[in-house]
């Protein structure tokens, strides 16, 4: 690949916060403003593609294994690249925002890798982003210690998970960082920064520039992020293959291409991750006008519908196959006051993970610290010593389309409960999301982008089937508003309504609730923020 003269520089649209300049170095922006001038077209044309599908999908067309590539799939020899320094032992991963306090006890949990998540579980405001490469920066320094006003300490410990970055998705932009007078691709912007900073730091520390790549839908994509990969290593002299991703199968279509998208990252590949919450909504999104995909409440569609499983058996059996690990998703009971609603959750969580590891997964996520010894009770229970299992192939699993799409084999009709929970989620979410927090627990439950966008998408596709009518939904938002307000006296609630009626009682279904939610509301211009 020939690397081009940067023609234009990237300028930063925010007033300065503290230590930014530490992160928004000169260098740094130029780095980024290399993979917006190489990128950008590419992905912008990625983009209009996901809008041609969703519309070839809804006017009929069939969702199949493309004809075009069965080749690579019947190619029995390419393999996956070899686990790397860090990433060969992964029976328990940790998620979560890179938050100060989150990172170090993320980093101490005991669990062998910490997803930082710059993607569902981050709210994009820019001091969370650069804050979060400055935690990261910090962390790998290790110079992230301190105590809080209240005298509470935090201090790294001597072996702490591996980090696996997950930037945002290549549908977000960056308001803050303009190139050419345009908005950056989020994506490049947490990647390129992280990579920019930590990637040499992490090569010498014995690890490696990981990362986790959120709600692909195609091979393109992952080839996007391969040449990206690419370019990156080349610019700042970093062999090439020293990168790992690991692809979160978290849409439709992405489900139909998973060797595909396997192969285009292969000698970068780190494997893929069932990431099942943004596949449920990617599903509904996707399918949305058919009466043949109308769901139940969010709570009774589990991993253990026939559809469900047919994709995370397909997952397990691709990744070995090729070598590489696979990753399972996440159980969302997190834990709170209540010990008897604890114990409860913590015996759903491992049944989940039980699950997972006796079908072959190589380890899973957990939410919250607490869950840490669950996972890996169970991990350790079917691994033992072993770092993971690669050697089950699972020549048994066979899936087919229809075994992805059959969802009608759920019957059950939204419940009176089901509706209002749903919105109430959305608008709890929406709170929290618009000041700043990616991530909530709500009633027992961690919720993020990808499960709110579930019990959002869920209520425009009852009112849009008639399930439910729009008197009924109007009238729960106003009680639920009410509720949310007196809860919440900060609450923006005409910003929070105005976001619901946008996103879930259109007639159009918005694709992300959070582009222009951004837009509107996170957006700080350097002139409000001075
Ligand atoms: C669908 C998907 O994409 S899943 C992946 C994306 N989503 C996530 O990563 C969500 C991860 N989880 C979380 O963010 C949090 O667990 C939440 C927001 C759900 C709940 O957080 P809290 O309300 O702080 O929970 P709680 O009060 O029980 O926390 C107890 C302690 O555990 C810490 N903690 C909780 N979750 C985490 C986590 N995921 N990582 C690190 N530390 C954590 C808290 O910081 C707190 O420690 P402190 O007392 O030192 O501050
Ligand atoms: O990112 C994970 C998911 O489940 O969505
Ligand atoms: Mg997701």
């Amino acid at each position: 690949m020939t690397i081009t003269a940067l023609t234009r520089q990237v300028r930063v649209l925010a007033a300065p916060g503290h230590r930014h300049d530490e992160i928004l170095t000169p260098a740094a922006l130029e780095f980024v403003g290399r993979l917006v001038e190489a990128f950008e077209p590419r992905r912008r044309d990625l983009l209009k593609e996901r809008r041609r599908q969703i519309l070839r999908l809804a006017s009929g067309s069939p969702l199949d294994f493309p004809m075009v590539t069965s080749a690579v799939r019947d190619d029995p020899t390419w393999r996956a690249a070899p686990p790397a320094p860090g990433l060969t032992d992964r029976r328990v991963e940790i998620t979560g925002p890179p938050d100060r306090r989150m990172a170090v006890n993320a980093l101490n949990s005991g669990a062998k890798v910490w997803m930082a998540d710059f993607e569902d579980a981050t709210a994009p405001l820019w001091d969370n982003v650069v804050g979060g490469q400055l935690n990261l920066l910090d962390a790998i320094e290790r110079r992230i210690d301190f105590t809080t006003q209240e005298g509470k300490e935090y201090r790294l410990g001597d072996r702490p998970a591996t980090i696996m970055v997950r930037p945002r998705g290549w549908h977000l932009d960056e308001e803050h960082l303009r190139y050419d007078g345009r908005p950056v691709p989020a994506a490049l912007v947490d990647f390129g920064l992280y990579f920019f900073h930590c990637a040499q730091r992490q090569i010498d520390a014995g690890y490696g520039p990981y990362f986790y790549l959120p709600k692909l839908e195609n091979r393109y994509e992952a080839r996007l992020w391969n040449d990206v990969f690419l370019l990156a290593q080349e610019l700042l002299g970093i062999p090439r293959g020293t990168v790992r991703a690991t692809v979160l199968i978290e849409t439709i279509t992405a489900a139909f291409e998973m060797e595909e998208i396997l192969y285009e990252l292969r000698e970068h590949s780190a494997g893929l991750n069932a990431g099942r919450w943004d596949y449920l909504f990617s599903l509904i999104k996707t399918f949305g006008h058919r009466t043949d995909f109308l769901l139940p409440d969010r709570a009774k569609v589990t991993m253990t519908a026939p559809f469900m499983r047919a994709y995370t058996e397909l997952l397990v059996r691709t990744c070995h196959r090729r070598g590489a690990h696979a990753i399972g998703g996440m159980a969302a009971q997190v834990p709170g006051e209540d010990p008897a609603a604890n114990e409860a959750a913590f015996a759903k969580v491992r049944l989940d993970k039980e699950r997972e590891a006796e079908d072959g997964f190589d380890g899973s996520w957990v939410a919250h610290p607490a869950l840490v010894p669950v996972c890996r009770d169970v991990f350790d229970n079917v691994l033992g010593e072993r770092p993971h299992q690669l050697d089950r192939t699972r020549d048994d699993v066979e899936v087919t389309p229809a075994d992805l799409l059959s969802v009608r084999r759920i019957s059950d009709k939204p419940t009176a409960e089901g509706v209002r929970t749903n919105i109430s989620v959305t608008l709890r979410y929406y709170a929290a999301w618009l000041r700043g927090q990616g991530a909530v627990a709500l009633d027992g439950l961690m919720e993020d982008a990808a499960t709110a966008e579930i019990a959002r998408v869920q209520i425009w596709q009852w009112l849009r089937h008639r399930v439910i009518d729009r008197e009924t939904v109007t009238g729960l938002l106003d009680d639920e508003l009410v509720a949310l307000g007196a809860e919440h006296p900060w609450a923006p609630v005409d910003d929070i309504r105005d976001l619901f009626e946008r996103t879930a009682m259109t007639g159009e279904l918005p694709l992300f609730f959070t582009p222009d939610a951004y837009t509107r509301h996170l957006v700080r211009r350097p002139e409000a923020q001075a």
